[in-house]
């Protein structure tokens, strides 16, 4: 499914619209009528009897859509405080026309930036935040509204909805525009969007902000404009087939995980495991001869070859049976220089990660001229931030104005300028190849595992994706499925989870997926 910009869902409706297909009107009353059937869906307690609501109205179509909520709970018999920010007369069309309707039976006050006591009553009052969605285009700038929307999303008597994004918030990005403490920032229990989820509801602090999140259908056959190269969740119906067809072990290929010195084996060991778990045919540690009783005492599927420089891995590669590289987990700075050029140059399938990206932190260009379409590089934010500084930058500069640099964009900028696929580690893990491809595996709202970051986890990952590219698997689809595993492993063990104990969820992870 594909996470969209604010652009593209604008392409997307236009397409429809100026096909004939359907109206801004009709679209318009769907995303109304989906927002209600969204919030007695998640509160069924309010689908009887009659409530009351608060609801905030923007100056542009989001706007348009509290109109049309407002109008559907009212005819369910609740009473409504409606207010507007900005004049009726400079509404879009079609949030226009919904005012109008709502005039008809109801009033319309002007929303100030100062904080509204809504008047009491029994029960609760349910908060519709309609001010802004994907046309956010500046800082917000009421902070009294901004701050009572958050405190009310944070208490748990209190319900606010937020149409399409929280107020505020970059449907692009998942940033807070502008400045605003975090008890300053508009925040929701509930979310409801239309048609299809936007980046901003996965990346950074969206889903934090959104609380849960509902997608509804508004009946656009578009998926995206026509062209378009959207960002897509990893999801299982889009992972990489994993199944193993019958053959040899040299069939599932052959991967080579270079660990580093004595006493420093264990990050590469987790790699190596983890490569073979998923189904490489061959897993072989290369180590130094200093290493190699330690690594010998340890593994026992893994094989194990010396390795102790650029020459001896030249060696080693003259196997052609060996397809898939990893190098970096526990590699050490030293090891990373003399190994990693012999590795990029024989052209395989290669992973590179943590020491195999540090080590070129001072001249990144000297890894990029090596790099070629078949690696793929696992960077958390502070291994990116050492080999991209001025992209990681926008992305920590605060945003004045929307849509704000993304982390897909990050990505996408990074594996451009290397030509290799580039993996930005996160809840929102981002994975973009050098042709604009981007696939997001997003451990976030129910997929959330705040206990997978844990020392060791990082390395497991890159076990994963080498033993997938050790598989014939593509670099991008690879670094999605396995990433994709990697938090799966992780739902099924649960809070306590040590890195060692990833990969024995694989099994039954796979046997979930029918593998
Ligand atoms: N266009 C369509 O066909 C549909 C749009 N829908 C709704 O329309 C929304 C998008 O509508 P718009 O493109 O009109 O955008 P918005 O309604 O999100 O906001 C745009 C308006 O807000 C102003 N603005 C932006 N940032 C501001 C700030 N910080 N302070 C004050 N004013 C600010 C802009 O100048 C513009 O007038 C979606 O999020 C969705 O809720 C839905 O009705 C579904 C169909
Ligand atoms: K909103």
């Amino acid at each position: 499914m594909e996470l969209l910009t604010a652009a593209e869902m604008s392409a997307a409706e236009r397409t429809d619209i100026e096909a004939g297909r359907v109206t801004g009107a009709e679209l318009m009353a769907r995303a109304g009528a989906g927002t209600v059937d969204a919030v007695l869906a998640k509160w069924p307690d309010l689908a009887a009897g009659a409530h009351r609501a608060v609801v905030l109205c923007g100056p542009g179509n989001n706007g348009g859509d509290g109109f049309v909520v407002a109008r559907l709970l009212a005819a369910r018999g609740w009473t409504i405080d409606l207010y507007l920010l900005g004049r009726a007369d400079a509404l879009p069309p079609d949030a226009r026309a919904n005012h109008d309707l709502w005039r008809e039976r109801g009033e319309v006050r002007a929303l100030e930036d100062a904080a509204i006591a809504p008047p009491a009553v029994d029960g609760e009052v349910l908060w519709i935040d309609a001010l802004f969605g994907t046309g956010l285009s500046r800082p917000f700038t009421l902070s009294a509204v901004a701050r009572q929307l958050g405190a009310a999303a944070r208490d748990p008597e209190t319900r606010v909805v937020a149409i399409d994004m929280p107020s505020g918030w970059c449907s692009d990005s998942g940033r807070w525009l502008g400045d605003a403490a975090p008890e300053a920032r508009t925040a929701a229990d509930l979310t409801v969007t239309f048609h299809r989820r936007k980046a901003g509801h996965i990346l950074s602090d969206g889903p934090t902000a959104c609380g849960q999140l509902a997608r509804v259908d508004i009946g656009l056959e578009a998926a995206t404009a026509p062209g378009a190269r959207p960002a897509r969740l990893v999801e299982p119906d889009t992972l990489a087939a994993v199944s193993k067809r019958p053959g040899h072990k040299y069939d599932h290929g052959h991967a080579l995980v270079l660990t580093g010195g004595a006493g420093r084996t264990g990050a590469a060991r987790l790699s190596a495991r983890a490569a073979l778990r998923i189904g490489a045919g061959l897993v072989t540690l290369g180590v130094p001869g200093a290493a190699q009783l330690e690594v010998a005492m340890h593994e026992t599927a893994v094989m194990l070859r010396r390795v102790d420089d650029a020459e001896a891995l030249d060696t080693a590669l003259e196997d052609p049976r060996l397809n898939s590289l990893c190098l970096g987990p526990g590699l050490g700075s030293e090891r990373a220089h003399a190994l990693v050029p012999a590795a990029l140059a024989s052209g395989r399938a290669t992973v590179l990660d943590a020491d195999a990206l540090t080590a070129f932190a001072d001249a990144p260009d000297r890894l990029f001229s090596k790099l070629h379409a078949r690696c793929v590089l696992t960077p958390h934010m502070g291994e990116f931030a050492r080999l991209f500084p001025d992209i990681a930058e926008d992305l920590k500069r605060t945003p004045e104005s929307g849509p704000a640099a993304s982390r897909i964009d990050a990505a996408r900028a990074a594996s451009v300028r290397c030509g290799a696929v580039v993996l930005l580690k996160g809840a929102d893990t981002v994975i973009a190849a050098p042709d604009g491809r981007v696939l997001v595996n997003a451990a976030v709202y129910e997929r959330s595992v705040p206990w997978l970051a844990t020392a060791g986890a990082g390395d497991t990952l890159a076990g994963l994706i080498a033993g997938l590219l050790a598989r014939g698997i593509a670099p991008l689809e690879a670094a999605g499925t396995g990433a994709w595993l990697h938090v799966e492993c992780a739902r099924r063990f649960g809070p306590g989870l040590i890195a060692e104990d990833l990969c024995g969820m694989l099994p039954g992870v796979l046997r979930e997926l029918g593998v």
